[in-house]
């Protein structure tokens, strides 16, 4: 039996951000031009894009793997590579996406809502970016940093106002094609429908979407037939229509029981109860059909069941059907209103920029350092550079994780862990490492020699933090 694709797993990678370059200007008979190194062009971003066009996740299924572009590194004479193309994933109104563990990460509802999968890399400032007054000729440039690379998965729940359910060719197909202008497939087998349908219903002055969802049977909760995987089509819809079959052919059935046993079945995937629920008593243009129907409608109604008596074949009872199901649907509508189409982009997550923390590992002996920035600034760093690797120790001393490193106790030649446990630079720490070019200061001095004076020390930290600022501002522009 062909599978109900309704659930993929797609492994997105965003774009590597290309590196910076470091170049000096070269002219005839001038030395020393300058650093023109360009910087490097971010990585493309892995973006989930609602297209009220596509309707299922078959093209995922098919191919999962999917790969936005990487960034092209700077070259001399300040020429920036270029970005890297996001790309752009079309899925179907109602997409769930969730991490492996089954977490919610987004749910994406209305033509246009947008959902950053991976962030694309940024690119590595070149040596010209990086030059500042007391920085002249940076003989360095940032690395670009790697694209987000994630696993996530898609479901596909239909967002329609009104939901058929009921035990294979009952006749939900067949009533979706007479109520609405949809034409799903019909035949006399179980299991017709794989996939929902959904049709639009223009009854008086209420439109409303209607769905057909597969076919149930009893045990579908232990995974018998399509199994209840399908049900979370079901979820978002505010009505619920049982068609029980009149003229079933098999002799261990009946309408009433049929509803006994889609009822529990719902039970079983549970979250449903609330959701009011009529009845269609579907397929009276057969003698015995009829007066089955005519028998069973006050038992049903005892139940507090709403009946309709219909033919999907003769075309009979639908106009009833229709305009009640748009009064329920106009109620639910008033009670709560639908979630606004809105196009809105979503990200995975707030990126915490501001802060880092330095904890002892016990399991591996090392002070470890956690924090976006620090994490960043370690993927930019080209550590064959004495200079880059100068340059980075001046960051992270600057944004406090040397002071912070000295609170938790860590002395000279322990060990520090920049990143999580399974991809960390680790090094043993210096604290006179941490400052490394900078110390270099104007050329021919070297502060490590002598005490700074404190005034020009002052003068040389804001400018410092100036630079730091300027930069970040740099990295995050479209150059
Ligand atoms: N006589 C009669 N036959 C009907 C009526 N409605 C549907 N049928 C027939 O019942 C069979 C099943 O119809 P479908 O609409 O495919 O049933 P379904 O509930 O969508 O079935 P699945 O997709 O398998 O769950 C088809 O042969 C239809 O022609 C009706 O009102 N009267
Ligand atoms: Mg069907």
């Amino acid at each position: 039996m062909t599978t109900f694709v309704d659930r993929v797993e797609l492994h997105v990678a965003a774009g590597n951000g290309g590196h910076g370059c470091a170049s000096v200007h070269r002219e005839k008979f001038k030395p020393l031009g300058g650093p023109d190194g360009g910087n490097g062009g971010r990585g493309g971003d892995v973006t989930l894009v609602v297209d009220q066009s596509v309707t299922t996740l078959l093209d995922y299924h098919h191919s999962p793997h999917r790969k936005a572009t990487n960034g092209q590194p700077g070259a001399g004479d300040h020429r920036s590579g270029k970005d890297g193309q996001d790309l752009i994933l079309p899925v179907p109104d109602g997409t769930v996406v969730l991490d492996k563990q089954g977490n919610v990460l987004a749910d994406l509802v209305g033509e246009g809502t947008t959902y950053i999968a991976g962030q694309g890399g940024r690119g590595g400032l070149g040596n010209a970016a990086l030059a500042s007054a007391r920085r002249k000729a940076p003989g360095f440039a940032l690395l670009g940093v790697p694209g987000e690379s994630t696993d996530i998965v898609l479901e596909l729940k239909t967002v329609a106002d009104v939901a058929l359910v009921g035990y294979p060719s009952a006749g939900k197909s067949s009533l979706i094609s007479v109520l609405s202008a949809a034409k799903p497939k019909i035949a006399d087998y179980p299991f017709t429908t794989l996939v929902p349908n959904l049709g639009v219903v223009t009854a008086g002055a209420t439109v409303y979407t209607i769905a057909d969802v597969p076919g149930l049977i009893p045990g579908a909760s232990q995974g018998k037939g399509l199994g209840l995987e399908f049900l979370r089509h079901v979820e978002r819809c505010s009505v619920l229509v049982h068609v029980l079959d009149t003229a079933t052919l098999e002799s261990d059935r009946d309408p009433v029981s049929d509803l006994d046993v889609i009822e529990e079945e719902l039970k079983q995937y549970g979250g449903l109860d609330d959701r009011p629920r009529i009845v269609v008593l579907n397929k009276i243009d057969i003698p015995d059909g009829q007066d089955l129907a005519d028998m069973i409608r006050p038992d049903l109604e005892a139940r507090g069941y709403q009946v309709f008596e219909v033919s999907a074949v003769a075309r009979t009872g639908l106009k009833e059907l229709s305009f009640a199901l748009a009064g329920i649907v106009a109620e639910a509508r008033a009670a709560k209103p639908k979630e606004e189409a809105t196009r809105i982009v979503i990200r995975p997550k707030a990126v915490d920029d501001a802060g880092f923390t330095v904890t002892f590992d016990e399991a591996n002996e090392v002070y470890r350092v956690r924090g976006e920035k620090p994490e960043r600034w370690i993927r930019q760093t080209d550590f064959n550079n004495d200079e880059a690797v100068g340059y980075l120790a001046d960051r992270l001393n600057r944004l406090g994780v040397e002071d912070a490193l000295v609170k938790a106790g860590a002395r000279s030649g322990d060990g520090v862990a920049i990143g999580p446990e399974e991809n960390a630079v680790v090094f043993d720490w210096e604290p006179t490492m941490m400052a490394g070019a900078e110390m270099l200061g104007r050329r021919g001095e070297d502060h490590r020699l002598e005490a700074p004076r404190p005034a020009a020390q002052r003068r040389r930290d804001r400018d410092a933090e100036r630079d730091e600022a300027e930069q970040e501002f740099k990295e995050f522009g479209p150059f």
